[in-house]
């Protein structure tokens, strides 16, 4: 209730389970019947239980997630003296950084970055799920597609511009949605922003960033965005936020993610989280709805949102298909979740390479976006002469991030950028719209692609019979 006054000492006392209070940003929260759907778990709420959390609260979500989660009824008084948890949850020792200038590959921002990483954010942001061989095997798998110059071509001039959903972008290279960028750095999605703003660039940001949209989009002026979502078990909680994401013209189109309807096991987090909550295992909480169907999610968002819609984490030529059949989707982003969801999944090029086997004229349906172990400009210029027509970075951007802020990710689009133009260049092509299968050599992936049936009529009759 607002106008109670509530000292450290009235909150302390209530700290376990059925009984849990926290303020925030001078508030005192009853979260006792929130425990069970906070989507990062109640152990982490109740690490915090009977103290003023506003430090842990703030370095990873915005103060509007508050509205968002609480009602009214939970808010209980105000905080007498905001005498604050002092502890450090994980914002990074302050290491200075060499001139961005002098960092010359993302391999190199990646280690320079895992050196200033707090243990919290590194565990969050490096780790894979099982024995991580999809996160590896992302990367990995570009080195096996061998690229096919042509000569006697003029590239003098070379551009990387493209549209992304019909928005014109610098760059065919956009940042994936990651949660939490605060934990590389104080700016967190607002650095990003401002980088991208450089490069006219894309930026998805995250349904969990740790800053608020509107605060983002007013960071990067000349920055494309959209919207990540999750759809939340409190699906009232999730048609709340997209109201208010209407209201945001600058954010483009809303991309759905469903790779990961329930938490993939990542060891090096779930390790740190139990270290963390002295004594306790992690109970795997999930605040995601994991009951998702392709009608009733498409009609109910659809329902929700007149934005296009771009589904990310699709891993099948099936899935691809089944996408171009809701008018609704406008693209896709062929995603394992940086090999943090389901571990021994196909990599996102070899998806790429199915659909291109099995059913070629999704291309042509909806846009068919990539993400996953982006480190060189040539692997941006094979999605690219595969069929996507943008290449996201996930991990490439934190790092940059933690390491130099805005100009740190700023550095990392540079790197990739300048790659992409020399590789463009050296191919014999000037410009991403000429970029052609003809300009790769997928040959050594024949192995290992599904060589199954296409399953295509049982996935078109399956979704007609309920349309
Ligand atoms: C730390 C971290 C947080 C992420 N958070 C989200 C998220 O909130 N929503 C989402 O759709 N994907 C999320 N992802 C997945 C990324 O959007 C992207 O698919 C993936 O990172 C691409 O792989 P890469 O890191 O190898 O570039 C996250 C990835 C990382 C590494």
């Amino acid at each position: 209730m607002a106008g109670i006054m509530l000292s450290l000492s009235d909150i302390q006392t209530h700290r376990v389970e059925g009984d849990c209070w926290i303020a925030i940003h001078g508030n005192v929260y009853d979260v006792s019947s929130f425990l069970n759907s906070h989507p990062g778990g109640k152990a982490i709420l109740l690490q915090h239980a009977g103290t003023d959390a506003t430090r842990a609260f703030q370095d990873v979500h915005p103060a509007e997630m508050l509205d968002e989660y609480l009602t009214s009824g939970q808010l209980l008084g105000q905080l007498e003296s905001a005498s604050q948890d002092l502890r450090d949850d994980g914002q990074p020792e302050h290491i200075p950084a060499p001139p961005m200038g002098t960092i010359l590959s993302i391999a190199e921002m990646e280690s320079l970055a895992l050196n200033r990483l707090s243990p919290k954010a590194l565990a969050y942001y490096a780790s894979g799920t099982d024995d991580e061989i999809t996160k590896l095997a992302n990367g990995a798998i570009f080195k096996s597609i061998l690229l096919r110059p042509r000569v006697f071509v003029d590239c003098t001039k070379c551009s990387l511009s493209t549209t992304i959903l019909g928005n014109i972008v610098g760059l065919p290279i956009f940042i994936s949605p990651a949660a939490m960028a605060k934990l590389a750095n104080p700016s967190g999605e607002i650095g990003i922003a401002a980088a991208c703003s450089k490069f006219n660039a894309l930026q998805i940001i995250s349904k969990n960033a740790s800053v608020s949209v509107a605060d983002i989009v007013r960071a990067g002026p000349h920055a494309v965005f959209a919207w990540q979502l999750y759809v939340l078990k409190d699906i009232k909680a999730t048609e709340r936020t997209l109201a208010q994401i209407k209201a945001i013209p600058q954010i483009k189109f809303i991309v759905l993610t469903l790779d990961a309807p329930f938490p993939g096991k990542r060891e090096a987090d779930e390790r740190y989280k139990a270290e963390e909550v002295a004594g306790g295992g992690v109970s795997q909480v999930w605040g995601t709805e994991s009951g998702l169907t392709w009608r009733k999610a498409l009609t109910w968002l659809s329902a929700h949102t007149d934005l296009p819609i771009v589904l990310k984490g699709i891993q099948t030529h099936e899935d691809a298909y089944a996408a171009t059949m809701f008018p609704a989707v406008k693209g896709i982003v062929i995603s394992n979740h940086g090999g943090r969801a389901l571990d021994t999944a196909n990599t996102p090029m070899q998806v790429l390479l199915e659909i291109g086997k099995f059913c070629p004229q999704v291309f042509d349906q909806v846009e068919v976006l990539i993400d996953g172990g982006i480190k060189r400009g040539t692997d941006v210029v094979k999605a690219l002469a595969l069929g996507a027509r943008g290449v996201g970075l996930g991990r490439a951007a934190l790092y940059g991030l933690a390491v130099g802020g805005e100009e740190g990710v700023h550095r990392s689009l540079q790197i990739l950028a300048e790659e992409a133009a020399t590789a463009m260049r050296l191919i014999g092509v000037s410009s991403v719209s000429d970029l052609r299968p003809q300009h790769v050599n997928t040959s050594i992936l024949n192995a290992q692609l599904y060589d199954g049936p296409s399953g295509l009529d049982a996935v078109g009759s399956s979704l007609m019979a309920k349309l």
